[in-house]
């Protein structure tokens, strides 16, 4: 039996920098996710003259209800998509003139609904090159508020955005949604606002989020549940034991209902108060499962269904196209060059039994600089001799040490 402590939350990190930026009052936030996405945030603040403290356990942030400290800011945001879209949102907050930019894989990534909004509701946003999409400058002299109509049928991060903005506003603000993605994101983002102060209320799609700022207070990160799911497919796909502790019953993150898919595969699972454990029984059965909610474990599961004795169809997972990577197509190319049998549609992906099987033959995994293929192929490493990445390195992104770590759970399994 594995215990595996997991780094913190990228989501849960991300939320907590903002939330400490804006609040009344310093901040500590208790085990961040110290990686490439989360320092990049913490960066970003700094740029935009907050002042962030870090130490390995503990970062702590004086919180600035007006908004940056400086006038003129140029923040480059790496490849984080939650830095890219929600630190120009507490930019506008503001007063200044501050320029975002990210790296070219984040400058392909989409965010022209959340910067419709934003204008929607006076800011003065331009991007430099394509619409929607980075560099871009905010002209920031503060939001008055009121409604506005999103569409996050792409992306949930545009709602959270949004919602975590509502507070700093001078009115509030009422958020329409049309379409939503990832919805327990959302979730989070509503959570975490309560622990800082704010409550919003919600009544179907549509959000109201009262003015009058957040509150600073100590903020404990959990373990990331997504991060976890490889450690948990590990033990699902080679009959090992392995348990998480601080992802229980009160977690806050939706990709913790990753370890169902796994039950429904054949796998033992539990969810006790404060620590998850999945044992695996030897059997993988295939099944169809729809990934709106928890599209981040997509493609683990997609790098264990070969081993299944069944299809493995996975529905619902469109927006999986616009992450780092094409991933339905990354997570394709890659199975089929180990041998499987696979094929995708425009929002699917299904692996067949009857490819190479659990004979899958080594071969090199093209990352596409995404964290979550290399993750995700590492598991099915454990079952494939001679899988190797052309760029194991960009797990930097949510878990800088995640091959050392995977390295020595191996050992245990
Ligand atoms: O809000 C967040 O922290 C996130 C929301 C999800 O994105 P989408 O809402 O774009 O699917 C998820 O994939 C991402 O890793 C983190
Ligand atoms: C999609 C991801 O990241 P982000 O959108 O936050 O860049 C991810 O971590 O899988």
């Amino acid at each position: 039996m594995a215990v595996v402590q997991i780094p913190g939350s990228k989501s849960v990190t991300a939320r907590a920098l903002f939330l400490a930026a804006a609040a009344d009052g310093v901040t500590t936030l208790l085990r961040p996710l110290r990686s490439d996405d989360t320092e990049g945030f913490a960066e970003g603040l700094v740029r935009l003259g907050y002042r962030v403290g870090r130490t390995p356990d503990a970062w702590q942030v004086d919180g600035r209800p007006q908004g940056p400290a400086v006038t003129e800011a140029d923040v480059y945001c790496r490849d984080g998509a939650t830095t890219a879209r929600f630190l120009p949102t507490l930019a506008a907050a503001g007063h200044g003139t501050y320029r975002f930019d990210a790296s070219p894989q984040m400058r392909r990534r989409p965010l022209l609904p959340l910067t419709r909004a934003l204008r929607d509701l006076g800011v003065d946003l331009r991007h430099e090159e394509a619409e929607g999409h980075h560099p871009l400058t905010v002209v920031a002299a503060g939001v008055e508020g009121g409604e506005v109509t999103l569409d996050a049928g792409q992306s949930s991060q545009y709602l959270t955005a949004l919602l975590l903005l509502g507070p700093l506003t001078r009115a509030g603000l009422r958020i329409a949604v049309t379409d939503l993605v990832s919805a327990p994101y959302v979730e989070i983002t509503l959570a975490m606002m309560r622990e800082f102060g704010v409550e919003v209320r919600r009544d179907g799609n549509v959000f109201d989020v009262p003015p009058g700022g957040y509150r600073a207070t100590t903020y404990a990160i959990e373990p990331d549940a997504s991060t976890a799911g490889y450690f948990f497919a590990a033990a699902a796909l080679t009959g090992g034991e392995v348990t998480v502790p601080g992802l229980g019953t009160g977690a806050l993150q939706g990709d913790l209902g990753f370890v169902d898919v796994l039950r429904r595969m054949g796998a033992e699972v539990t969810v006790g108060a404060d620590a998850t454990t999945v044992r695996g029984t030897g059997r993988l059965n295939g099944l169809t499962v729809a990934m709106r909610d928890i599209s981040d474990t997509m493609p683990t599961l997609a790098a264990i269904a070969p081993f299944a004795s069944g299809p493995v169809r996975i529905e619902d997972v469109a927006n999986t196209r616009v992450k780092e990577c094409d991933r339905l197509e990354a997570c394709a190319q890659n199975l089929r060059r180990l041998g499987a049998t696979v094929e995708t549609g425009p929002d699917w992906i299904e692996i067949r039994p009857g490819g190479a099987a659990d004979g899958l033959v080594g071969a090199e995994i093209t990352s596409y600089g995404d964290h979550r293929i290399v993750m995700s192929f590492a598991v099915t490493g454990l079952r494939t001799p001679g899988i190797s990445f052309d760029d194991p390195g960009c797990v930097r992104k949510t878990f800088p040490g995640f091959h050392e770590e995977f390295g020595a759970l191996r050992a245990r399994l």
